[in-house]
């Protein structure tokens, strides 16, 4: 069971999440996939959703599945605002959000998600700014765009260290994905949708069939 402040580490299957959830039927079938995280976002997007629509979906999660809002460069207070009233348990934060931004989140008990494009300058480590999980994504986060995840293996995290992937991944490719990149887990979003900020059941559906069949690399 998972707790705020912390990522379930429990199986060698990958950790699946499906993001920019936007009705109750996006949640079900997601759910009922086997998805180990659901994202809502609260940033300017064609996926967004308000305060209320996350509450919503939210109340229609069971507990061992968690639940993620998605932010970049939101002011912190309205961060602290939606994220409590949504009742979501992990904030994913996209943006240059510093040290003391995370530090006042990971204060009010929420598990947080750095989300980091490879190709950065200097490789990021999980936890360099407090977050719980790293997230390595394409330049343009929610673009579908995929990027060479090859390098990521040799080159981001180091052993052990938990970290998801994400970028343009499909039902179709997420198993090479894993096989290049090696993460502890999966994000997506525009692959399992049928057209922009639309999801398709049964693409979320056959998208977590194939990462549940995709072992986890080991450590
Ligand atoms: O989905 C968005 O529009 C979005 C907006 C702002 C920040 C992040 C966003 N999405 C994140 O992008 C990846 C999924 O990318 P893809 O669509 O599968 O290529 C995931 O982390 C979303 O949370």
């Amino acid at each position: 069971m998972r707790q705020a402040g912390t990522v379930n580490d429990t199986t060698t299957s990958l950790f699946i999440k499906i993001c920019g959830l936007r009705t109750e039927r996006d949640v079900d079938t997601a759910v009922e996939a086997g998805a180990d995280a659901v994202g809502f976002v609260f940033s300017a997007s064609p996926r967004q959703v308000d305060a209320a629509t996350a509450a919503r979906l939210c109340r229609r999660v069971p507990e061992h599945v968690l639940t993620v809002g998605v932010f970049r460069d939101e002011p912190l207070p309205d961060v602290r605002a939606l994220a409590g009233e949504a009742g979501i348990r992990a904030v994913q934060l996209h943006g240059s959000e510093g040290r003391e931004y995370y530090d006042d989140l990971g204060a009010g008990g929420w598990t947080l998600i750095r989300a980091a494009a490879f190709g950065e300058a200097a490789p990021p480590r999980c936890g360099e700014l407090g977050e719980d999980l790293l997230l390595l994504d394409a330049p343009v986060p929610g673009s579908g765009v995929a990027w060479d995840w090859s390098g990521a293996a040799a080159a981001v995290p180091g052993p052990g260290e938990k970290w998801l992937l994400a970028g343009g991944l499909t039902p179709d490719n997420v198993r090479a994905a894993v096989a290049a990149a090696r993460p502890w887990g999966v994000d997506v979003s525009s692959g399992v949708e049928r057209s922009r900020g639309i999801k398709d059941p049964a693409l979320i559906t056959a998208f977590a069939a194939a990462a549940r069949a995709t072992a986890r690399p080991p450590a």
